[in-house]
């Protein structure tokens, strides 16, 4: 060992993890994030996932758990086997930062012994600042791109800090790594899972579609207070940001006595509709994390839309918009929050990748049912799984012929 790994364990592994990868848990985030532990923070959890009603997604986060973990044993040189204690996506935007600490420096921390924080886009593309430094030994600073990967001990032998992000969102897929087995996250997530699955099927085919948690896990303010003036829904937000907005029909607006925003919030776990310009989708989403996930899956997929076949069933444009008589005069659109507060935390830049795909109202059609085909497709896997799961008790890759193998059986 050189005198770094001695005094300071710690490796650096570029791209560790696809760009492929980068994308999809990317998408998760975007899609199902809560408002996060501290200013600025965005987090989801495998375990906010699973109460959701989204428990498949944890499915793309499940061989890279298992890599980083094979690779932090064999790295630290660990004679017995190591447990994920958390798992976790987390995202921070202008303003979030974190000055020198060691990640077990609370008595309930105690138990991480190891972390990896896996960079999901990148420095100067994505986001500007946010800069990881190690206070001691070397490297002294890590400039976070897709793919690559810091481990260290969670000890004080890697003081650490992360500089304030100046612009955009930086994200990361965060573990920590325990010795102690009853911080098994598996053990914890393998219950949840068995608490909320328990009466569900998996050929019934609305089982993927999300429920939201309570709104106030959703409401981001200025302040963090969840009952401040000045905030947004981040569903709402994230959806605005990317030119489109939520229409709800009149007798739900009427039901919500106040514009406080707590009510405003209600509407979120009701059915809406999707419009751009004026125009409305033709299209029915039960509530705002359905709508938001279908529009991230048309950002995550965009340059694929083309070929999923959906043109013979749509003649034409017009008929995936409602008609401006009828029903649609009864649908309003209400802003969840504060616009430029929105646009401050999740714009980056003046432009970005996101903000300049180009739209078209059947790709969007087509982002329906791309998403519902790769959203069953993973329900079934998780069915499957499953049973494997319980009975190790671990969260492990299941192959596709083991898999077959069950169905078979
Ligand atoms: O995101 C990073 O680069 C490190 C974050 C960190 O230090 C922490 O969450 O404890
Ligand atoms: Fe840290």
């Amino acid at each position: 060992m050189g005198e770094t790994e001695e005094h300071h364990p710690r490796l650096i592994l570029h791209d560790f993890i696809s760009l492929d990868l980068c994308k999809e848990l990317e998408f998760i985030h975007k899609s199902c994030s809560a408002v996060g532990y501290r200013p600025n923070v965005f987090s989801t959890t495998l375990s906010h996932l699973i109460a959701t009603n989204s428990g498949h997604l944890i499915l793309p986060f499940v061989s890279i758990r298992e890599r980083l973990k094979e690779k932090a044993e064999e790295f630290f040189g660990c004679e017995y086997e190591l447990f994920v204690e958390f798992t976790g996506l987390i995202s921070w935007t202008k303003g979030a930062s974190i000055g020198w600490h060691s990640d077990d420096n609370r008595s309930y921390l105690k138990q991480r012994d190891f972390a990896a924080v896996c960079y999901l886009n990148s420095h100067g593309k994505d986001f500007k600042g946010g800069l990881f430094h190690f206070q001691d030994g070397e490297p002294a600073t890590i400039v976070p791109m897709a793919g690559d990967v810091v481990m260290y001990t969670a000890d004080s032998r890697n003081i650490h800090s992360v500089d304030e992000i100046a612009d955009g969102e930086r994200l990361t897929l965060t573990l920590w790594f325990s010795r102690d087995s009853s911080y098994d996250e598996d053990a914890k997530l393998i219950s949840l899972f068995s608490q909320s699955l328990s009466n569900s099927q998996d050929d019934d085919p609305v089982s993927y579609l999300p429920f939201p948690a309570p709104s106030n896990m959703y409401w981001f303010s200025a302040e963090q207070a969840p009952s401040h003036q000045s905030g947004f829904d981040i569903s709402w937000a994230r959806v605005h940001i990317l030119g489109y907005s939520f229409c709800f029909s009149d007798d739900k607006i009427c039901d919500i006595k106040s514009e406080s925003s707590c009510d405003l919030s209600e509407l979120l776990m009701k059915p809406l509709w999707l419009a751009r310009d004026n125009e409305i989708f033709n299209k029915e989403f039960v509530n705002s994390l359905h709508a938001l996930q279908v529009v991230q899956f048309y950002c995550w997929k965009v340059s694929e839309l083309h070929a999923i076949n959906v043109r013979a069933e749509v003649r034409s444009v017009t008929q995936l918009l409602m008609s401006h008589t009828g029903r649609s005069c009864r649908l309003k659109s209400i802003p969840l929050g504060d616009h430029e507060l929105a646009k401050k935390v999740f714009h980056f830049g003046s432009t970005n990748e996101y903000t300049e795909i180009s739209f078209d109202w059947t790709d969007l059609y087509s982002a329906v049912v791309g998403w519902e085909t790769y959203s069953h497709q993973l329900r079934k896997k998780l069915f499957a799984s499953l049973s494997y799961w319980k009975t190790h008790q671990s969260i492990f890759p299941v192959s596709s012929q083991e898999i077959e193998g069950t169905t078979l059986l």
